[in-house]
């Protein structure tokens, strides 16, 4: 099942955005045709997951909207013709949600001359959404590629992961990585950076701060959620992630309770919701976008007008970084 989808945003910086909603990796091919003639190449996702904060609201609604959040957390199915109620409907989604690889000459043409920068989340986009988080592996032929791609553009992987949890998925010691939701920033392992020789290779970690806090937590959810058969706590070094992708339905609202009944001890941390996972994670005013921002000035590109970011993501999270340069009101995201 594949769908994938295209921003091409803000004529001023040029920067693609590639959002994905699909259970495979981003390169699988679509069938899907190309939209006429947009004005602008735009698009993202659809809104399918809704942030959902904890503080202060009420209890039963925000439970209900909860699970109601909860059961659209994971799209997997690409929307088919008969669940528009017009052609004109559809045709008018295809619009707002042209195929990246049908866009592809036309992203060509915008990057001609320009340095090209990716941006790569993991999960979803390099790798297949599977049960156990620990077995999301990405293929040797995807490896590859990201190789490739990173003799060719400095390359980042942006995840919600730990870094030395995605890379060992990932296993390229060229590219940069920023991990935990953008909060652990690492460039290339020494005598690897073709772009940054002379920096460290720890570039930032803007929430050293909650590295005690979030382990206690950690500690707390595992011990809270022990009792929920198929509920699994990922600590991801300066966030955490409750699974819940194998916890039978009925149990959802009672696993979003203990969740919220732990978090809800933590003002400084929010609660918000992946596919089919609850993150926990500091509030500070960092994510992936401003991940984005810091990897580009880092590597020397701010107020570059030459510069073409492109960035391919599929979950809730990778819109903040899709907002760094969404300002055409006909963008979704
Ligand atoms: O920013 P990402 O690289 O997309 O990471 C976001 C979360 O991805 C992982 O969870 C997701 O993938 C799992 C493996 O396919 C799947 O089982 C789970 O349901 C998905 O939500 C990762 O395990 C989380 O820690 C990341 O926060």
């Amino acid at each position: 099942m594949v769908s994938q989808n295209v921003v091409v945003s803000d004529a001023k910086t040029g920067i693609i955005t590639v959002s994905t909603v699909s259970n495979s990796s981003v390169f699988t091919p679509t069938a899907q045709k190309p939209p006429t003639a947009p004005g602008y190449i735009s698009v993202s996702k659809k809104k399918l997951l809704k942030n959902l904060e904890i503080n202060g609201a009420d209890q039963s609604q925000r439970l209900n909207s909860w699970v109601d959040s909860m059961r659209a957390s994971s799209p997997t199915h690409l929307k088919s013709l008969s669940s528009f109620s017009s052609e004109e409907e559809h045709n008018s989604w295809i619009k707002r949600h042209p195929s990246a690889l049908n866009m592809f000459e036309r992203i060509i043409e915008e990057a001609r001359g320009k340095q090209i920068v990716m941006f790569l989340d993991y999960d979803g986009t390099l790798s297949p959404i599977v049960d156990d988080p620990d077995r999301a592996f990405m293929t040797s032929k995807m490896r590859r590629t990201v190789k490739k791609m990173a003799k060719c553009f400095p390359t980042s992987i942006v995840t919600g992961r730990c870094i030395d949890k995605v890379y060992s998925f990932v296993k390229l010691a060229e590219l940069y990585y920023a991990g935990s939701h953008g909060m652990d920033i690492k460039g290339p392992t020494k005598g690897f950076s073709r772009y940054n020789k002379d920096k460290p290779s720890v570039l930032y970690q803007p929430a050293g701060d909650f590295l005690p806090m979030i382990d206690e937590v950690y500690k707390q959810l595992v011990e809270k959620t022990k009792s929920t058969p198929g509920a699994k706590v990922e600590n991801n070094k300066f966030c955490l992630s409750v699974h819940f992708r194998c916890v039978d339905e009925k149990k959802w609202s009672e696993l979003a309770s203990k969740v919220r009944s732990v978090v809800k001890n933590y003002p400084t941390l929010k609660l918000s919701q992946g596919r089919k996972v609850f993150e926990i994670r500091p509030i500070i005013k960092w994510n992936k976008g401003k991940a984005l921002e810091f990897l580009l000035e880092s590597l020397g590109f701010e107020n570059c007008n030459d510069v073409f970011p492109i960035y391919i993501g599929d979950d809730k999270t990778d819109e903040d970084a899709f907002k760094v340069y969404i300002t055409n009101e006909n963008c979704e995201s």
